[in-house]
This record gives C-alpha cells, structure tokens and sequence, in this order.
C-alpha cells in the first residue's frame, strides 16, 4: 500500500466512516484503518495550502513508517495497535528512554499521530460549539496549546503557531469539509467526535498500561 492519493477530493464523512471501522468489538484499534483515518485528514489538510505542507509532510512520514510496518514481513504483528505494542515490547524493538537503535518503532511512531488525534478532538470540539464569527485560527491555536504545544520544541511551536494564522475564515473551512450546510457540518462532527474520542481514550489508556506514553 502506497501513499499516492492525497490529492483526492477530501470528504468529512469519509474520515468518520474509516474512524468509525478503526474498533473492533473487542475496543482493539486496526492500524489500518487507524493509517487510513490519517490519511484522509492529510487530503484535508493539503486543500489548504503550502504553508502547511511542513506539518503535512511529516504526518505523511509518519503514515508511511506504520505502513511500511504493516505490509512488512512482520506485518501480522501490526493489524491492532494492541498486538503492535505487544510484539515490539516483547522483542525488545522499542527505545524505551532515550534515541537509539529503533527510531521507527511502531510504537512512538503512533503515539506522535496519538497525540496529534488529541489535538483534532480539541479542535473539532471547538468547531462542533463554535458560531458564525469564531476564528478558527484561535480554535486551532487553543487546541494546540492545551495538547501537542507540549510535546513540541520552541522552534515547532513557532513555525505551528505561525501556520495557524493562515486558515481560512469557518465558512471557507467549513466548505472544504465537503458535507453540506453549516448544521450539517455540525451534525456530522457530533457523529465523528465520540468515534475520534473513544479510539483517542482507547489508544491511551493502553499506551498508560504499558508505560509507553513518554517514549523518546
Ligand atoms: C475533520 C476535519 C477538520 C480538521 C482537519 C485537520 C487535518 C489535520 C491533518 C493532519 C494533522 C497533522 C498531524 C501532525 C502530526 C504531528 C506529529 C508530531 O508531533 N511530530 C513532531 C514530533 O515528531 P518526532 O520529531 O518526535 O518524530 C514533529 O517534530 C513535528 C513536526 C511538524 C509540526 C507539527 C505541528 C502540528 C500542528 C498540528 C495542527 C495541524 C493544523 C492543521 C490545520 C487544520
């Protein structure tokens, strides 16, 4: 599986279908739908505009790290984000406190897209309450403030903050999202937040368990 779509025409309600078939019955998150939701978002984000193509670019990076995991020889390993924690602690193939030997583990690879999916329920809950003459550039900022900002050196947090200034106003965004009217936006983000938010909680909560959510 290759990257090669990007540019496809970005729809809202595609990133909630793949979210919504991210969980098994048994709440184990498949990492390929997982990859496929990012993605989407991606597509989303390239509409645009380049200023954004420094963030684009290393989620890309990212996206692909994990799917090199999945279609790899150790691929099997890699169909829940459960059994890729479990392979890569058990064989040894995770740098636990500081860089090493296994910058592309499966498992800080996703838990930096896992801290960006925090980011986007923040934000896409501000949108979901927000009226006609909020900003997105705030909503987006004060989302980042309170989620990734944290984890990110001064020199990201600048050139982030700095990008952030380019959305477009809500209505403009709102009609990339692709869904309808802005109360069928907001419909569709009220589907799509609890989807978002349960494979965030999920994904945590197992990262908590297995002590992994400082991985370097
Ligand atoms: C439902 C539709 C509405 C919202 C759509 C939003 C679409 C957003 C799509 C992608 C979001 C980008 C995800 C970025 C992942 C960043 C991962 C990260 O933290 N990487 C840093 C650490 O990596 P390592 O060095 O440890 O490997 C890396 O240093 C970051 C570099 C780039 C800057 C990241 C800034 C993140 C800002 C996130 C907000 C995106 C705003 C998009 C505008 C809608």
């Amino acid at each position: 599986m290759a990257i090669a779509s990007e540019d496809l025409k970005f729809t809202l309600q595609e990133v909630l279908d793949t979210f919504k078939s991210c969980l098994s019955e048994h709440k184990e998150v498949f990492l390929e739908h997982y990859v496929a939701g990012w993605r989407g978002l991606v597509r989303f984000m390239n509409c645009l505009g380049s200023v954004f193509s420094f963030i684009s670019k290393d989620a890309v990076n990212k996206i692909q790290i994990l799917v090199n995991h999945l279609n790899g020889e150790n691929g099997a390993h890699y169909v829940t984000i459960q059994s890729m924690v479990k392979y890569e602690l058990d064989s040894q193939l995770v740098d636990l406190t500081k860089r090493g030997s296994f910058p592309e583990s499966g498992c800080r690879t996703l838990l930096r897209l896992h801290r960006a999916l925090r980011w986007l329920e923040l934000f896409l809950e501000r949108l979901r309450t927000s009226t006609e003459d909020s900003n997105t550039s705030v909503m987006c900022s004060e989302a980042y403030n309170e989620s990734l900002a944290q984890h990110h050196a001064w020199i990201i947090r600048k050139a982030a903050g700095t990008a952030f200034w380019a959305l477009p106003g809500r209505a403009t965004f709102f009609d990339v999202l692709n869904v309808g009217s802005p109360e069928q936006v907001m419909a569709v983000l009220g589907d799509t937040l609890p989807l978002i938010s349960e494979v965030y909680k999920v994904t945590e909560d197992l990262y908590a368990q297995n002590n992994i959510l400082e991985l370097p």
